[in-house]
């Protein structure tokens, strides 16, 4: 078995765009460019760029949730690309997304316990005896009580929200989560909180995580590796150490020297 859980190799996707008045003309955009990426098992790789430099289509892309214009993505040593529906939906099972909202990802006439259970319950996995013990014990693992359960979204602080996100996206005990900023929404303690459990739950159930901000703060806590995009392409790659200690890319060092504490040291070096 290879330690790289997933591999994108030269990815690209083009949006078109109406412009002018009339919407007569067409505008190209390309939100990816020659992407390439590794992941290694049981780690976490962050993607890290301003806003449009194609995190979120990444995302999309990799999940197959939109179409790519060429590129290959190898998931846990499959064409993922290439999956019939079937397979598909069986390789889904597999990797799953935390939402940067937690509340807007939440359906809010159900209670938590269904929301919870979703997965299981689409895949038909266990009984319903069975599938209220495993929500139970993931509401446990996430930082919640077994009688939240029968609670609604509204009644929970975005915090608790997330958790909820959180057990939502693991009770498939997948292999990969692709995490959507999600962090951003919440109060900086929070966010070390939420942090801790994400790390926590990878190192108990073995998780790699493909982790999307535009906050190199966040990554300095939870990635092994980073990944910097600006304008649909890849501008600098290598693990947190170097990214921090020694990045070359002078957009890397802006996007560096936004942080508290960390200075302008090498902004223009
Ligand atoms: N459906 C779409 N149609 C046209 N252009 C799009 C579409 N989705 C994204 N784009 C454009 O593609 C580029 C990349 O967008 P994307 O949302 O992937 O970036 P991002 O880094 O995730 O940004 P953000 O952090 O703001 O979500 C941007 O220029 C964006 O305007």
């Amino acid at each position: 078995m290879s330690d790289i859980l997933l591999e994108a190799r030269h990815l690209n996707k083009t949006y078109r765009q109406r412009t002018g008045t009339l919407g007569l003309q067409t505008n190209t955009i390309h939100a990816l460019e020659d992407v390439s990426l590794q992941l290694k098992r049981g780690t976490t790789l962050a993607v890290v760029g301003e806003s449009g430099s194609g995190k979120s289509t990444l995302a999309r892309g990799l999940l197959r949730l939109l179409p790519l214009d060429s590129g290959e993505v190898i998931f846990d040593g499959q064409d993922f690309l290439a999956l019939d529906k079937s397979a598909l939906r069986a390789a889904r099972r597999h990797m799953q997304m935390v939402f940067q909202d937690p509340f807007a990802s939440l359906n809010p006439r159900m209670r938590v316990g269904e929301i919870i259970a979703e997965g299981l319950v689409i895949h038909r996995i266990g009984t319903p005896q069975a599938q209220t013990e495993q929500v139970i014990q993931m509401l446990k693992k996430v930082g919640l009580q077994a009688e939240d359960a029968q609670k609604y979204p509204h009644q929970f602080s975005g915090g608790q929200r997330q958790r909820i996100g959180i057990a939502r996206a693991l009770i498939l005990q997948p292999k990969l989560l692709i995490c959507d900023e999600p962090v951003s929404a919440l109060d900086v303690s929070v966010q070390a909180q939420i942090l801790l459990l994400l790390k926590q739950l990878q190192h108990e159930m073995g998780l790699s995580y493909l982790f999307i901000t535009h906050d190199l703060r966040v990554v300095r806590h939870i990635a092994d590796d980073v990944l910097v995009m600006q304008k649909g392409k890849v501008i600098e790659q290598g693990s947190v150490e170097t990214i921090y200690n020694a990045s070359q890319q002078k957009y890397t060092q802006q996007l560096l020297s936004a942080i508290p504490g960390h200075g302008l040291r090498a902004v223009g070096a």
